[in-house]
């Protein structure tokens, strides 16, 4: 069963933007369960521009999914994950400047401090996942240091879909086609995530290694206009028939 892990990042962007306690990332995160998501994914940044210290808490004390925390790999970070060990962990690239993740997490370039740092998290428990491009130097250096995950970054084909570039989309779905291969061959748990819509999930979806999509902007985005709980369960549906 492919599952669908339900970002609610967003939800915290139109929250802030007003300083007001609405909407509620908690109550975004109920509706997403009772639409049948397996998953609700946060990402903590450094700069809190959407998700705060306090919605994790409060997602760690009331929701009864599992909480996939995307977080940069920092002591700062680390610190907070040891103290809720959620039942995932996802490492992301983070740069205060960026609009939104632009990369995937060099591990091939870092792989003895990413080894040494998540080490105590997949000793407290949680389930480390990396977000990565698919290069095979990256999934096989997620392999080397001991992540049980690697999300996959679907962020340029989904980019490249939107600008009409097809030819560059299909050669990026062709190495994410690669890539889930070789990071499933490599024992690894392979999920993606990252800018996909209802028009670009089916391919991503029809991979057959993918076990986990986490998906979020779009969701949201859509949900101003015909409820959360619709989005999600439309996502759903495109995702099933693209199990067919
Ligand atoms: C890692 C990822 O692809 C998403 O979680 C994304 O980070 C959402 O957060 P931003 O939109 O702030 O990048
Ligand atoms: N890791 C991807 C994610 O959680 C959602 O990304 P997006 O759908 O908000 O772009």
């Amino acid at each position: 069963m492919l599952r669908l892990g339900v970002n609610i990042d967003h939800v915290a962007t139109i929250r802030n933007a007003r300083g007001t306690p609405w909407p509620d990332p908690l109550r975004a995160a109920r509706i997403a369960e009772a639409a049948g998501a397996d998953g609700i994914t946060a990402h903590l940044r450094e700069d809190r521009r959407h998700i705060s210290d306090a919605d994790i808490d409060a997602l760690m004390e009331h929701l009864a999914l599992p909480l996939n925390l995307e977080m940069a790999a920092t002591e700062e970070m680390q610190r907070i994950a040891l103290r809720h060990r959620p039942h995932a962990v996802c490492l992301v690239p983070e740069k205060r400047e960026e609009r939104t993740t632009e990369g995937g997490l060099d591990v091939a370039g870092n792989d003895s401090m990413l080894a040494d740092f998540i080490a105590p998290l997949r000793e407290a428990g949680c389930r480390v996942s990396l977000f990565i491009g698919h290069e095979p130097a990256q999934i096989e250096a997620a392999a080397r240091i001991g992540a049980a995950v690697v999300e996959l970054h679907t962020g340029a084909y989904c980019d490249l879909d939107t600008e009409g570039r097809i030819a560059e989309r299909d050669a990026e779905l062709a190495g994410l086609t690669e890539g889930a291969r070789l990071a499933a061959d490599l024992g690894l748990e392979v999920h993606a995530g990252h800018g996909l819509t209802f028009g670009t999930v089916g391919p991503i979806a029809a991979l057959p290694q993918v076990a986990e999509l986490n998906i979020g902007h779009f969701l949201i985005a859509e949900s101003v206009f015909t409820g959360l709980g619709d989005a999600i369960r439309e996502m759903r549906r495109r995702m099933d028939e693209a199990r067919k």
